[in-house]
């Protein structure tokens, strides 16, 4: 991992004992290793403190925003429809050390999404694609300016309408990061 650094703490040894121990047992659509690093390397280079992840699954992408967060003092979000994935990864947060940092909520995003109080300035939008642009329209209104929406498995093959929606939008800068499974990587520029 890239966070390799003098100033190693007990927390960054727990979380990436976790993740070098559980590289080869994501079995549960969990984002790529690279896209793990990419949510990490965009909190802690923006400073970001108030995330929301839709999608736990068993937890990767979220361990990587967790361990963000703990650098700049933030909180995540993380919402899971599925009981059994929600439990694995309230488990997997405990073993990486990293559950103090995180709200783990059991819910259809369809219904808790709108009813989040905001404002965030970070988001992981990671859950079913045929609602990407509503998960959108009811979060942009709680981002600030310099808020980040990425969202996954977005590329020219995939996914595709939501990088048009967004990419059109005057007060959005969007690119397509392509290392992992592709990402659209919206940063807001006003209001
Ligand atoms: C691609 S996986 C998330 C992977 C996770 N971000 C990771 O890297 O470990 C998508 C998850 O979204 C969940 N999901 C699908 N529809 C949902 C909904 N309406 N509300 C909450 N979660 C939902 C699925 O159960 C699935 O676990």
């Amino acid at each position: 991992f890239s966070q390799e650094s003098g100033d190693e703490t007990d927390l960054d040894r727990q979380v990436k004992n976790f993740l070098e121990n559980s590289r080869n047992n994501w079995r549960d659509m969990n984002v790529p290793e690279a896209d793990g690093q990419l949510l990490y390397d965009i909190i802690v280079e923006n400073n970001y403190t108030r995330a929301v992840e839709i999608g736990t699954s068993t937890g990767h992408s979220g361990i990587w925003i967790a361990w963000a967060l703990s650098k700049t003092g933030g909180k995540l979000i993380t919402i899971e429809i599925n009981k059994r994935r929600y439990l694995e990864a309230l488990a997997n947060f405990k073993k990486a050390g990293v559950l103090a940092y995180i709200d783990v909520q059991l819910a259809d995003a369809h219904e808790l999404v709108p009813k989040l109080e905001g404002p965030f300035d970070f988001v992981f939008s990671d859950a079913d694609k045929s609602w990407y642009i509503n998960y959108f329209k009811n979060l942009d209104p709680k981002l600030e300016p310099g808020a980040c929406f990425v969202t996954h498995n977005v590329s020219r093959h995939n996914n595709y309408n939501f990088y048009e929606y967004v990419s059109q939008l005057p007060n959005y800068k969007t690119t397509l990061d392509g290392r992992g499974a592709g990402m659209a990587i919206s940063y807001k520029k006003a209001d």
